[in-house]
């Protein structure tokens, strides 16, 4: 049976992973303000934001199954959004220099009709080279840290920033593909016959 498939985000990136997996979606910006309480647990708070996207886009598209996700990096327990100004993003950087950090993505599926909700987070830790100052300056100058938590994008010039990671790459860019490929399983969206 054909359901309708909708990726509550305005990310280009979510949207550049879903579409890997080979099937069809709509995708559908939410105008959710991201307001992240760092007084509560980290994984419920982007859960929470990943429904609360989802649901703003099923206020217009009740019948569909819609996905929302949030994805956060913390160190030492201090959670990096996106930075807004140059001073910021260096700052995030120099801090993230020579560590492990974790980048969590929260996801929801739901559907309003079917009063159908999945709600799942992917943890994946990621080690940073140690960074001089002139390739953090080189990088910010180079790339766009800021539209994404913690100041890069590990997908783009990113990349020569990171040592190592453990755990899913497609978690660290913003959608865990391969977890959420379970939750499509269990509706009925499969790009394969038979599973
Ligand atoms: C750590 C990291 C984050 N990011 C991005 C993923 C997310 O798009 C962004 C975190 O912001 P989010 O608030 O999760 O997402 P968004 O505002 O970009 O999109 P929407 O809410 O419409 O879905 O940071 C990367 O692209 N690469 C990385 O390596």
């Amino acid at each position: 049976m054909y359901q309708k498939l909708i990726l509550a985000s305005g990310s280009p990136r979510r949207r550049a992973l879903l579409s890997r997996l080979g099937i069809n979606f709509q995708y559908v910006t939410s105008s959710i303000s991201e307001d992240f309480n760092e007084n509560n647990d980290y994984t419920e708070e982007v859960i929470r934001l990943a429904t609360m996207k989802a649901y703003d886009v099923a206020r217009i598209y009740d019948e569909a199954f819609i996905i929302g996700a949030d994805t956060i990096v913390i160190c030492e327990n201090k959670v990096l959004g996106k930075p807004i100004t140059y001073e910021k993003a260096f700052e995030m950087l120099k801090f993230l220099s020579g560590k492990t950090h974790e980048v969590i993505t929260g996801v929801a599926v739901i559907n309003k009709n079917k009063k159908f909700i999945k709600q799942f987070y992917d943890k994946t830790e990621v080690t940073f080279k140690n960074l001089s100052d002139e390739l953090i300056k080189w990088y910010i100058e180079n790339d766009e840290p800021y539209d994404k938590a913690g100041a890069y994008g590990i997908q783009g010039m990113g990349c020569l920033l990171v040592e190592k990671i453990n755990g899913s790459y497609e978690n660290v860019v913003g959608l865990p593909v391969s977890k959420l490929f379970e939750v499509f399983k269990e509706i009925g969206i499969s790009p394969y016959r038979g599973l």
